[in-house]
């Protein structure tokens, strides 16, 4: 029995000054270890989807059970603390801090999350030799880990993002598109060092892609206009 990662309940969600819901989801379950796919229309709602599991936006019904916590009974700063331990998240924008070197970008993650930093400690080298270590398993040379983010390409960012999210093996990993920036070789490689660490860690995977040919690497894809019965009562 493997558990539950991610477990909704009557998921209702509509944002501020909207006059109608984005998301009513009756009911999702991602078991732990799950690779899921999360596919849907431009604006239909995927990240507004992650955001919530992810405990940066809040649903107005608190039905959202993330490893077993209910999202709605903890402070933004618990939820904070939970996503920095146990959550690696990689967002559209990235969100890399310019100015630092791309590896210390990496380091960043462990910063704020005691849990990461014990799981890192399972390696004698140090942060900065396994945050250089990822990014060059990622594809980017001895020249480019020292660059400040902001000199990288949209591609060489992307992988960052992705490294910091990996970095100190979160049980969740949450991906909004991304490879987007990636050609054909890089996603490749991408996806590869992705899935290897999370069948190495058990780490759960939930990832939106508008590109069709990953979905073979998933246990199951979700169609979000499936579960969402926010738009049922307007047709
Ligand atoms: N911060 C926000 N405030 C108000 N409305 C928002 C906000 N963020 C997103 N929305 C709206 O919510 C809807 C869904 O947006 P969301 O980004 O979740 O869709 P998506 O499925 O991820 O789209 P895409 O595939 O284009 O990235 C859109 O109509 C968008 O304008």
């Amino acid at each position: 029995m493997r558990g539950t990662c991610i477990e909704l309940k009557q998921l209702e969600f509509r944002w501020p000054g909207a006059t109608r819901p984005l998301l009513q989801i009756p009911e999702l379950i991602i078991t732990r270890g799950e690779h899921v796919l999360l596919r849907g229309a431009s604006g239909s709602g995927k990240s507004t989807l992650l955001s919530l599991i992810a405990g940066i936006h809040q649903a107005a019904t608190n039905q959202v059970f993330v490893l077993g916590q209910d999202l709605g009974k903890l402070s933004q700063r618990q939820r904070d603390k939970l996503r920095a331990n146990e959550i690696g998240y990689i967002f559209q924008q990235f969100n890399l801090l310019p100015y630092l070197s791309a590896w210390q970008n990496v380091v960043l993650a462990q910063q704020f999350s005691p849990a990461r930093r014990e799981r890192l400690r399972e390696h004698s080298e140090s942060h900065k030799y396994l945050a250089k270590q990822l990014l060059q398993h990622l594809g980017l040379n001895a020249d480019e880990l020292e660059r400040p983010a902001h000199q990288l390409s949209v591609g060489q960012q992307q992988r960052v993002a992705a490294a910091r999210a990996l970095f100190g093996n979160p049980a969740l990993i949450i991906a909004d598109e991304p490879t987007s920036a990636l050609d054909a070789d890089h996603r490749d490689n991408f996806i590869e060092i992705l899935f290897d660490a999370c069948k190495k860690h058990g780490t759960t995977l939930l990832f939106v892609t508008h590109d069709g040919s990953l979905a073979h690497h998933f246990d199951r894809a979700i169609e979000l206009a499936e579960i969402n019965t926010a738009n049922e009562e307007a047709i």
